[in-house]
């Protein structure tokens, strides 16, 4: 086999082999290389987002959310169940068989379009050649015209606590817990210690969750992070903010960590377990030669532009690795383009409509600018909003917590963004997108009919109250 391609890819994730599978589409020679191995040694492709990401928390997720259900809500609906218990390991092992599914799946995909894939690791050297080593030891050489650099982030670690692989973890960690911890500690309020601390909290566990910062989901508009801050402490999430993690000391089976709480007094508390989820940083350790030539900024992302080219004539960056969103959507996204590109074709990114989702329940899902940033960039707004409380289908469904918050423009009516808190808000966001994306204006929202009884009319009567028009709530007087 040649070792030359028109494209390599160096990531396998969500990003690389989506870029993989397109450049494949487009008719050119494309080569993947992927480094991860599961908990078996199984070489696997899907990155974090399948491996120990989205699809696994989602799983558990879902698991816990049907056990919640079926112990505390499903006597609204009268149906009576007694002696509901979760099998952990059984949920365990269902994520599992989801994940290998996918990623299963990905290697028939790279099979049906002809990307050849290699298990080991990947490093850009000068020239555009790639160093590929595979799980054996064995190193080759191979040569492109093009390569894409996808190879996704790493959890941050904090001295104050490390991982110690069972009771100090990280998300992977987190997903593989074979008994419900009694008590949970989890460090960070932000997207994973949320998704992860909601699971086992259904599940039991009493969670308490330490940020460092004074303010609840800082980048969310902050009225949705007022309503989630209330539901999820009448769920039972204990969550603190300004709270700073100083030290952590495994004592046997549990690990007692120190922090200083919001007016700065020092407090212990004890754990089973600590998940630390304090973000994610960019991975390249090792996948770059010194001459390879392709620059990082000041915060070790690899430096690209808006057409994610970096500084090196035919080498591309996509994903955790480069600036934006760690979110495995705009990764794909971009790994389309980038192959687009490659193969000749004009494309380009709207990067001011990504949505972003938090999967908890009530679920957060926001697109484009919220309050606080067009207040601080001086735009003048409308704002619109409908709670689920005043929705036919959700009150049917027994989920009527949260509201959709339309925003747009005081002068051109044009969508600037829409944050939504409530059971289906990363499904039903995808609207808002849409909707943003061919520029529409509230008024557009307003004027198209809506299916009923569903949730989505909430987006509806969102838009029509921008212009104080909503029909099942009452309009606040425009000021
Ligand atoms: N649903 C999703 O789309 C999804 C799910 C999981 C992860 N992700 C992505 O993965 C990345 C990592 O997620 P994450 O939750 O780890 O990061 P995050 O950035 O969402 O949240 C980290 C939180 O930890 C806090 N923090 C930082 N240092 C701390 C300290 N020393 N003590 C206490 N708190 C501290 C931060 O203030 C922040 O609120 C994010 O970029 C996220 O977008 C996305």
């Amino acid at each position: 086999m040649s070792n030359k391609f028109d494209v390599i890819v160096i990531g396998g994730g969500p990003g690389g082999y989506v870029a993989a599978i397109r450049a494949a589409q487009l008719g050119l020679n494309v080569a993947c290389i992927e480094k991860w191995l599961d908990k078996n040694d199984k070489p696997r492709l899907g990155g974090t987002c399948l491996n120990v990401g989205c699809i696994p928390s989602k799983a558990l997720l879902d698991s816990s959310h049907k056990y919640h259900d079926a112990k505390d809500e499903f006597s609204t609906h009268g149906i009576g169940v007694s002696d509901v218990s979760m099998d952990v390991n059984a949920m365990v092992d269902r994520k599992d068989n989801i994940v290998n599914q996918l990623t299963s799946g990905i290697t028939g995909l790279f099979k049906a379009n002809g990307v050849k894939s290699f298990e080991g690791f990947g490093k850009l050297l000068a020239n555009k050649k790639v160093e590929f080593t595979a799980h054996d030891g064995k190193v080759e050489t191979f040569e492109a015209d093009n390569v894409i650099l996808a190879t996704g982030s790493v959890p941050v670690n904090i001295p104050p606590a490390p991982r110690t692989g069972d009771i100090i973890v990280d998300n992977e960690g987190a997903l593989d817990f074979r008994e419900v911890p009694k008590r949970l500690g989890v460090i960070g309020a932000g997207v994973i210690g949320l998704e992860l601390g909601s699971v086992w909290n259904r599940l039991g566990s009493e969670v308490v969750v330490l940020e460092a910062q004074d303010q609840f989901l800082s980048l969310c508009d902050q009225d949705l992070a007022k309503e989630a801050g209330k539901i999820f402490k009448k769920q039972g999430l204990d969550i603190r903010v300004g709270a700073r993690v100083t030290g952590s000391e495994v004592k046997g089976d549990e690990v007692e960590v120190t922090f200083l709480d919001a007016k700065g007094e020092e407090q212990k508390q004890t754990f089973d377990k600590l998940i630390v989820a304090v973000g994610r940083k960019p991975f390249t350790d090792g996948c770059l030669a010194a001459d390879s030539g392709v620059n990082l900024d000041e915060r070790g992302f690899v430096f690209v532009d808006d057409q994610c080219k970096t500084n090196v004539p035919g080498v591309y960056a996509i994903g955790d690795i480069v600036r934006g969103p760690m979110l495995a959507h705009k990764a794909s996204e971009e790994g389309v383009m980038v192959a687009d590109i490659i193969a000749g074709h004009k494309a380009q990114m709207n990067y001011d409509c990504i949505p972003s989702v938090i999967y908890t329940h009530p679920e957060l899902a926001w697109v484009g600018k919220n309050e606080q940033q067009l207040k601080a960039e001086g735009v003048k707004y409308k704002v619109g909003k409908f709670p689920f409380a005043a929705s036919g289908r959700a009150m049917a469904a027994n989920d009527t917590d949260g509201f959709v918050k339309m925003i747009a423009c005081e002068e051109t009516d044009r969508i600037l963004g829409c944050h939504i808190i409530g059971g289906h808000a990363a499904d039903l966001i995808a609207q808002a997108v849409i909707a943003m994306e061919f520029g529409s204006t509230a008024e557009d929202i307003a004027l198209t009919v809506f299916a009923h009884p569903t949730v989505s009319e909430a987006v509806h009567e969102a838009a029509l109250a921008v212009d104080g028009h909503a029909i099942h709530v009452a309009n606040r007087k425009r000021k």
